[in-house]
């Protein structure tokens, strides 16, 4: 489901940060004013008019620096905090669209790259934007007004200016070209390794019990390198623009200045138009030659920024594409539900294969009751796991029906039906912090004294006890497996609106008594609620009401 234009992210349009530049790019003209008052200074120094001919012109040259330097000051905020500003929409419609993906879909970004490109790599939108933009401004005008006063002295001066300039550009698309793909290759290098390291460092109990920590670290090492040559050679593509700009403008000024001289000296008599330059114009001619090709070499300064900047543009563009789409991710406001008890639940016509695979269910029926407990069983690989997810709106179905306690899911009802929902998964993650905030999980309206009675609840208290206060480890370290089923059941009995639990092999792994307790706890809390439990355990299944074969239902489809 790819989302409506509406709700795109327009990653690429700019925000309109004409204002700021253009005050930015008035600031830069504001030098041909002050070097022609500092022409008329000196010329009138020379032709003897002596410290009375400087006064005028050095007030104005000060009261001009003054406003050039407000000017800039001014630009350069306003564009700063529209840069920062267009960041943060950029950065919340990475997020939103993150958030659109299917939490089951096996082609989502890696947590480690998401992380890097929305947190690291994304920076690098600024300074495109800060400096490059405004760069970019101040070439298309302060040259040409440039060339356009000195043409107004000189033809010749203007056209040594002319020619020099457009070989600067052709250089600069020539090496562009290279730097955008060398900054790309660069970024998805630094992301690949974030997201391997991160990878690795949440399996590293695996990594050193199986002996398998310096492979890892040599093939971490090679990661390193890898990205060292990519991060030289975007470098070396940032010093050699700036080599070719420096010398063709190098060039350029000086021949002005060769021109200028021999001009003045009577040398060179021509180009003017009729009379010859006097020592004011030929200064102005001089001091303009600089300020000519300073916006270019502003803009070759920050190249590279434009090819990070458009390289961090497009990564988080990248993190939107999601083989399977959330059913109602992107909705941004759907129906409300109106819950009258525990739900009924049908299943009609169902049809779902994951992306690029053989189809798991090919009308697939199913119906619960209000209230009924139902068990999945099935051989490993079956489908429960995704049916459930079908079921509580995780995963998108290719064609059916899903009501539940007769709504449709849709894309409009998903979140609302959601949140009747209690989930259960195989593996829940449990998150670094207290007990308490991993079974509140930040959600609304739920105080400490429900969080209390879960953890109770869950006989959870005693883990609670024992780390007073203090974190639990990152994906469930300091817990048993049976603690950490006994947590994901705290969180489900947390949630009082929750009428419908749909629970995944909760007493995988367990010894037959924490089974047995577990059992006993998500039966208690699933009285006067519809359960339905996907699981292996014989024993859990006897004691549910009612059995669902997922095998015997597929081979029924089949037949
Ligand atoms: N995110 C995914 N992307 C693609 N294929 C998947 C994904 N998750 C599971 N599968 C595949 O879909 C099939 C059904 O998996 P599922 O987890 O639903 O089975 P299950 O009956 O719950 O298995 P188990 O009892 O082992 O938990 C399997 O062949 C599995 O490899």
């Amino acid at each position: 489901m790819t989302p409506p234009p509406s709700q795109r992210p327009h990653l690429q349009s700019l925000p309109s940060q004409k204002i700021g530049s253009a005050v930015q790019g008035v600031a830069a003209l504001l030098w041909l004013p002050q070097a022609a008052l500092l022409a008329w200074a000196v010329d009138g120094l020379a032709s003897g008019r002596g410290m009375a001919a400087v006064g005028w012109p050095a007030l104005g040259i000060l009261l001009l620096g003054l406003l050039r330097s407000a000017c800039e000051a001014w630009g350069a905020r306003r564009v700063f905090a529209q840069a920062r500003a267009h960041l943060t929409s950029l950065r919340a419609h990475a997020a939103t669209a993150l958030a659109a993906g299917s939490p089951s879909d096996r082609t989502r970004a890696p947590s480690g790259l998401a992380a890097s490109v929305m947190a690291e790599q994304a920076e690098a939108v600024v300074p495109y934007l800060v400096r490059y933009q405004p760069a970019r401004w101040r070439v298309m005008v302060v040259p040409l007004a440039i060339a356009a006063v000195v043409a107004s002295l000189s033809w010749v001066a203007a056209l040594v200016l002319l020619v020099a300039a457009p070989l600067i550009p052709v250089f600069m698309a020539i090496i562009g070209m290279r730097a955008l793909a060398a900054s790309k290759a660069q970024m998805v290098e630094m992301g690949s390794m974030n997201a391997f390291l991160l990878d690795r460092l949440r399996g590293l109990a695996t990594l050193r019990a199986l002996g398998a920590v310096d492979a890892t670290a040599e093939r971490l090492d090679a990661s390193a390198q890898s990205l060292r040559q990519r991060t030289m050679a975007v470098l070396r593509i940032a010093f050699l623009s700036s080599a070719v700009l420096e010398l063709f403008s190098a060039l350029g000024v000086a021949m002005v200045a060769a021109y200028v001289g021999f001009h003045l000296l009577g040398t060179l008599d021509f180009g003017t138009w009729g009379e010859q330059l006097s020592l004011g114009q030929g200064l102005f001619i001089l001091l303009l030659a600089p300020a000519f090709f300073e916006p270019l070499r502003d803009l070759a300064a920050v190249w590279h920024d434009r090819a990070a900047g458009e390289a961090a543009l497009n990564g988080l563009k990248q993190l939107g594409h999601h083989g399977l789409a959330l059913p109602g991710g992107h909705v941004v406001s759907g129906e409300t539900v109106h819950a009258n008890g525990a739900p009924s639940l049908s299943v009609r016509d169902l049809h779902f294969s994951h992306p690029g695979e053989s189809p798991l269910f090919e009308g697939f029926e199913l119906r619960i009751a209000a209230g009924e407990h139902v068990a999945l069983l099935g051989a490993s690989g079956s489908g429960k796991t995704a049916l459930l997810s079908l079921m509580a709106g995780l995963l998108p179905m290719t064609r059916g029906e899903i009501e539940i306690g007769g709504v449709a899911l849709s894309d409009r009802t998903a979140a609302a039906l959601r949140q009747r929902i209690g989930w259960m998964g195989q593996k829940p993650h449990v998150f670094a912090g207290s007990a308490e905030a991993n079974v509140a999980l930040g959600r609304r309206g739920i105080g400490a004294t429900e969080v209390q009675a879960a953890i109770r609840f869950a006989r959870l208290a005693s883990v609670a006890q024992a780390h007073p206060g203090a974190a639990l480890g990152e994906g469930g370290s300091g817990l048993s497996g049976g603690e950490a089923v006994r947590l994901a059941l705290a969180r489900i009995a947390v949630h009082a609106g929750a009428d419908l639990l749909l629970v995944d092999e909760p007493t995988a792994h367990l010894d037959t008594e924490t089974a047995a307790r577990v059992a006993d706890a998500l039966l208690a809390l699933a009285h006067g609620k519809t359960l339905i439990v996907a699981t292996h355990d014989p024993v859990l299944a006897a004691r549910i009401g009612r059995v669902v074969d997922l095998d015997a239902a597929t081979m029924e489809q089949a037949a």
